[in-house]
Order: structure tokens, then sequence, then C-alpha cells
């Protein structure tokens, strides 16, 4: 019995969902015995390339394979599943080939002619689109063959095209590679960035030499071919699939499974990079980053089985999903309950600094007193921050500006100056540089500031309370005082919503040392935190990483009213250097976004229900993967009772996962880092969002900030989309909507 390795295709526009189960046990059976009866594996007469073979799938449907034999394994790439006709009508055109400048594996597809006048299949001609005068790509088609390895006729085309709706259309039916390739090219990357970023090789020969080679393929071993695909670029487009499990998840699972096995190369090197200390990656919504933090944590773990590794994220909700996630990945994973223990251990931030407060019992005293100048030990109450500060206020306030008096205000000096200097004393607070507040705070100010800090302080101490960032705060003092971090890894999901007192806490869970910290963040989804530098908490990052720009999740479309959203908008990451969204992609098309108005909420929901209804009853569809996101909980409620009232069945997501069934009612903030397919963004109109951001009216930097969150809010919404985006509002519309385009 002869076990054999399956290579499955990325793009395998080729099964229908009533093939997938019989395909799977077909592959299945093919990669533990190919000679097995029922698989009828044969040679094809008249093949294009010998290596091409047949197999039985069922009566009506044949598999087309290419077999490729060393001396130590066999290996079959699949080429698609067919009608019996069909399969054997592909077999006699296409080739599996090396391409001749980068060396990647490719079909290529031969009209069946006498050698030496063979030619190639055009791509899918794209339709004729009003053209603008310019070509989008001002490389020539020669360039583009001799120096990516852009296939002549492909390159032809490209070169040619004047409209980006045409380019995006033309890119979706290529290779991933030869697409993003050709879509980094439209959007002025040159080709020296394109071949870093998809690790293209380039082996040097003139145009005419290339051209032949393209016509006339040279024969290459099966080892070659097989070598080939452990490229790291080669995983874009194929992947080796290692045993049962893979296979199924990949083949019945679909696109959704897709990045568990495909890898971008930037991702693929982030994932395998050794760096000497911490290492920030930034990239759009939807561009694979926690892909990349979930793979990483389990080459970490495998790697090294007795490493204790955190892996932690701003909210709980993305830490359980996360935890699912790994379980996916690997379903061996090894996870560790408690902090310290080798292995995987999942937690949000907060959840940490709870857990590092528990285990340290009595011996957090010291800690609570270089954070709150008083040692403590009754710190299990979590405070209502708004309530407390008000408090405070009326206890200590009268020495403060009118306008200062706000949570809002207070909170963030709290959390940006107060906790990460460990301020205790009123002498310490006159001295401290305020470094990145708007507000500017006299001496007397400074004082007044401190009193009301001071009565909030000692009205926790009362009440045996701590605030979520004093909790943060003193896990990290804890941490920092014992000397040794719990943790020889920790990765760090949605980084951009971290606050100082958790950027803390992460310094202080691993101690400095190589691969300490892996940090995944979008600066234009920050919804919660402020802007902030990281080297101001002992974390260096060596060097900013290079964004991902390709979405995998959202369709091209969707993609640019998300982006259109943030527009003109500057946004600062944490090494404190602009952020741009230039140059972001999709290679995936869909529907334009719809935006719609209606005359009342009353007829709004009747539109939802209609909506939701039609895409639930889609038999093709699972209800879960449909979700209506609102600003807020109110909203969520009404909606979920008018769908209910217009016998629409759908559930509010709060805690916990999706569950299947139903589609889901959520707020914009419960949805950061979720996806579905079709999603409603219900109640957009001038008055929900943004939100009143009165509390912030003390200072014109602290309400920009809070107006940037609002459009960020909207933009990570959007951007949950991955096949079909819809708009509604009643009365007046946002006015963080994209302008229509
Ligand atoms: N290499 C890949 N091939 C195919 N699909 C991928 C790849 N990388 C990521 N994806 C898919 O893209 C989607 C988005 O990935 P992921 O959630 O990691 O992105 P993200 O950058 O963390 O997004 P966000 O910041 O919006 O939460 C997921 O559906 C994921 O499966």
């Amino acid at each position: 019995m002869a076990e054999s390795v399956i290579i499955y295709p990325k793009q395998d526009k080729l099964l229908d969902s009533s093939i997938k189960q019989k395909a799977y046990s077909f592959l299945e059976k093919l990669a533990q015995d190919d000679s097995a009866p029922g698989l009828h594996i044969e040679p094809v007469n008249n093949a294009a390339d010998p290596r091409a073979r047949t197999g039985r799938v069922d009566q009506q449907y044949r598999a087309l394979l290419f077999k490729l034999t060393t001396p130590t394994s066999t290996a079959y790439v699949v080429h698609g599943i067919y009608n019996h006709d069909d399969a054997y009508e592909a077999a006699a055109k296409v080739q599996l080939t090396i391409n001749p400048i980068n060396g990647l594996p490719e079909y290529n597809e031969a009209t069946p002619v006498a050698a030496g006048e063979q030619t190639w299949a055009q791509p899918v001609p794209v339709e004729s689109l009003p053209s603008a005068p310019e070509p989008l790509i001002v490389f020539s088609a020669a360039d583009l063959t001799v120096s990516l390895g852009i296939p002549p006729a492909v390159a032809e085309q490209a070169v040619a095209l004047t409209n980006n709706d045409a380019m995006q259309a033309f890119a979706q039916t290529l290779p991933e590679w030869q697409g993003l390739a050709l879509l980094l090219l439209a959007d002025g990357e040159s080709i020296t960035q394109i071949q870093q970023e998809l690790e293209l090789m380039n082996r040097p020969m003139s145009h005419d030499e290339a051209a032949a080679r393209f016509n006339e393929p040279q024969p290459v071993s099966d080892q070659e071919l097989l070598d080939s695909f452990s490229q790291p670029s080669a995983q874009m487009g194929f992947a080796k699939l290692a045993g049962a499990e893979e296979l199924r998840r990949v083949i019945t699972g679909g696109d959704f499974s897709a990045w568990r096995v495909f890898l971008h190369p930037q991702q693929r090197k982030w994932v395998r990079g050794n760096w000497k200390g911490p290492y920030r990656i930034s990239g759009g919504a939807g561009t694979g980053k926690t892909v990349v933090v979930l793979h990483r944590a389990r080459r970490l773990a495998v790697e090294d089985p007795d490493a204790p590794i955190v892996v932690t994220t701003f909210t709980t909700n993305l830490a359980a999903e996360l935890s699912r996630s790994l379980e996916r990945l690997d379903p061996e994973s090894q996870f560790a309950d408690a902090l310290g223990e080798p292995g995987l251990h999942v937690k949000g931030i907060d959840a940490l600094a709870r857990a590092v407060l528990q285990s340290a019992g009595a011996g957090v005293s010291p800690a609570v007193a270089s954070v709150l100048g008083v040692g403590r030990t009754d710190i299990s109450g979590r405070a209502d921050t708004d309530a407390a500060w008000r408090q405070a206020v009326l206890r200590a306030g009268e020495g403060l500006d009118q306008k200062l008096r706000k949570p809002a205000f207070l909170q963030a000096e709290y959390e940006m100056v107060i906790l990460p200097h460990r301020i205790t004393q009123l002498a310490e607070y006159l001295k401290v540089a305020r470094t990145g507040r708007g507000v500017r705070l006299s001496r007397a100010g400074r004082k007044a500031v401190w009193a009301v800090v001071e009565a909030y302080r000692s009205s926790a101490r009362e009440a045996g309370t701590l605030d979520f960032a004093e909790a943060a705060s003193i896990a990290a003092a804890h941490l920092e005082a014992s000397g040794e971090g719990p943790a020889r890894h920790v990765l760090v999901d949605e980084g951009q919503d971290f606050k100082p007192c958790h950027w803390q806490l992460v310094r202080a869970l691993a101690a400095e040392g190589p691969n300490d910290i892996f940090i995944a963040e979008d600066a234009h989804q920050r919804i919660y935190g402020q802007k902030l530098m990281l080297s101001a908490y002992g974390i260096r990052t060596q060097g900013r990483s290079r964004g991902l720009k390709l979405n995998y999740r959202t369709t091209a479309q969707n993609l640019a009213w998300a982006v259109g959203v943030l527009t003109g908008q500057e946004v600062i990451d944490s090494d404190g250097e602009a952020e741009s969204t230039a140059g972001y992609h999709s290679a995936r098309t869909g529907p334009k976004p719809t935006v719609r108005s209606f005359p009342s909420m009353s007829a709004e929901l009747d539109h939802a229900a209609e909506l939701v209804g039609a895409w639930a009853s889609d038999e093709e569809v699972q209800p879960e993967t449909i979700a209506v996101l609102v600003r807020d909980r109110a909203t969520r409620d009404r909606v979920v009772a008018g769908l209910g009232d217009r016998g629409v069945d759908v559930r509010a997501l709060e805690s916990g996962s999706v569950k299947p069934g139903q589609p889901v009612v959520l707020t914009m903030h419960r949805a950061k880092g979720t996806e579905f397919t079709r999603v409603l963004l219900f109640g957009l109109s001038k008055d929900a969002m943004p939100i009143g951001l009165k509390a912030y009216d003390f200072d014109e930097g602290e309400l920009s900030e809070a107006q940037l969150r609002e459009r960020s809010l909207l933009y990570v919404a959007a951007s949950r989309a991955r096949d079909e985006l819809v708009v509604t509002y009643s009365g007046d519309p946002s006015s963080l909507m994209p302008a229509a385009g």
C-alpha cells in the first residue's frame, strides 16, 4: 500500500457542494493507496501531459490529476473534478509545468496542435468597459514577462487595460500571484517591490528566450516539479495536504478554511521569522493578521513544547475565538490552562491581569502600593469607572475647571499619564511630562486633577474595587517585581486598542529575549484605545514591518466602500508613523454595496426583515453567516424584536460564539474580528453615528480622536462583509458614509 501526497489548488472553482463529500472520500482513499480498487487511477490517451491521470469519483464525475513520482514519494496534483467527458477534454489540453522565469508550478492550457506550433490559451476575455486613455500599468508586457514571469498573453492584455474595474475583473481570472501582481502594478508599485513581496525568483533571460519557453516549455523532472511546490510563493496557489483531517477541511470547508493551508509569502515570513526582540506587523482589515498570529503561535508551540506561550487580544470574546481557531488549525495544539504552564495560554488582556492578581494572593500588596500608593489586598471588585469618576468630582472637584469635570477626560488622564508613570504623590504628578495629551494643565490645574484622583482612589479603597486599567498596571508591577515573566512568548492580536497599562503587562509577561513579543495591529481599526508609542512602555519593535495589503475577506467593492469611510483621515500607528490605506486590494469581486434610505425606522425594519429573510431562505447559505450590525445595544434589541415581529427569527450576539441556525444581530464593537458572508449595516442615520460626543468637548484633540474612533468603527463594521454589504438608514444619512461613487 503506497501512501501519496495530495497537492490541492486554492482556486478550486471545481467543486459544487453536491460533489464535495464524494471528492473528499475519493482523495482520502487516493492518499492512502492509489492502487485501491474503485479509484481507477488511469493514464489518459491523447493527454497533453504524460503525467495526467483520471480517477473515478463516482459514476458521473472524474478527477483530473497529475502524478509525480520520485524515488521516495508519490504525489498527485489535483487539477479538478469534472463531468466524465469534461475531464478527458481538459486532459487533452492541460500541462503541469514550471514557470520559466520564477520557477512556480503552474497549469498551462496548450491547444492540442502539432509540436512547435503550440499556442497558449488566452485568459478569459474581459468585458469591454469604458476606458480611460492611459494604461494603468506603466511597464511593458515584455517587462512583466521577463521580470515577473507573467505569461506573454496575460501580460499583453494587462498592459492594455485602462480601467480599474476591468483590471480587477481580469485579475480575478488568473492564479492568485498573477492577479495580485497586476493589481499592485496598476497601483503604482515597482516590479522590484512585487518580486520582494511575493518572493518571486527571477531567472534572467532575454524576452525572446522567455517567450519561446512559455510557448514550448522545457521538459522538467517530477522531482523538479515536486520541489517547485515547496517555494513560499507556491503556497499562494497550491497546498500539500497532510493527512485526512487537512484534506477534509480544505475540500469540504471551502474558502473559510483556506487560511489554514494557503499562506501569502509575507504571512509565511512572519510566521517563520525569528527576531531578537519584539516585532510588530500591520495590515488592513481582513488581510490575514489574525491568521499570522495563529500560525505563529502554533509554530512556536510545536518548536518548543516546553515554552509557556501567551496569546492575547483586547476582548474575552475575541480571545475565545482565537482559542477555537487554534484548535481548528491544529487539533493537537497543546493548551495551558494556567499562566506559566507549557503550551498555549489564550486569554483577553484584562482576564490575564485578573489571573496574575489572583495567583499573587496576598503577595500583591507591594505592587498595589507601587501603583496606587497604598498596599491593599481587597482588590477583587471591579469599579463602574464612569460613575466612580462622577462621584469623585462631586467629592473633590470644586477646584477643577468646569469643562474638565468629565469622566472621559479624567479617565484618559489616569490611564495615559498617572497609571503608566505609577504616580502616587501630588509632587510626582506636578513634575511628570504629559506627553501626547492635548489638554494643557497649569500647576493649579494639575493640583485640582490630583484631588479628584485621590478621591477616586480612596472611594475604591473603601469599596475594595479596582478598575480594569489599575488591575493591569498592578499585575504588570507585580510581575516586574518578581523579576521573571511567566511566558517565553507573547502574541498580541488587535494591538491597536491596547492601553499603556496593557503594554506594560505584555512587557512584564515575557522577559526580554528572542521572539518575546509579536504584535498584530491595524491603527485604522482603533475603536477603544488612544494613540500611543509602544517604545514608551519598554517595547522597542525591530523596525516597522511593511503592512499586508491583500484583503482576503471582502470583495473589492466592499473594501472600497469601507476604505472610503476613512478617506482623508490621518491615522497614526504605535510607532508614531502615519498609516495609510493606499494600495489595499482584494482579489475578489462582487456586487457593489447598496445604500438605502427609509422614511422611518419601521419602514427600515420592514426592509431588513425582507432582506434578511430572503438571504436566509437561500439553501446554499448558512443562516449564521448573515449579520445585522448596529451602533448600539438598544438598536440591536429593537432589531431583534422588530424582525421577530415580522416573522424573521434572528439572534442577538453578545458573548460567546455564533451558533448555527439563525442570522445574528450584533453591535459594531462586538463585530470586531468577526466576518460574515452577508452584512446589513442597519440604522446608519445622522443621529446614530457618530454618536453624541459631548463627553469629549473639553479638548479639540480628544474630540477629534473620538470622532476618528467612530469612523474606525464604521470601517470595522463594513469590512466584516465577505460578499454582500447593504447599508440602510432612516431620516438623514450618517455624515461618516463615503460619498457615493
Ligand atoms: N493566505 C490566505 N489565504 C486565504 N484566505 C486567507 C488567507 N489569510 C487570511 N485569509 C482569510 O481572510 C480572512 C481575514 O483574515 P484575518 O481575520 O486573519 O484578517 P485580519 O487582518 O486579522 O482581519 P481584521 O483586522 O479585519 O480582523 C479570513 O477569512 C481568513 O480565513
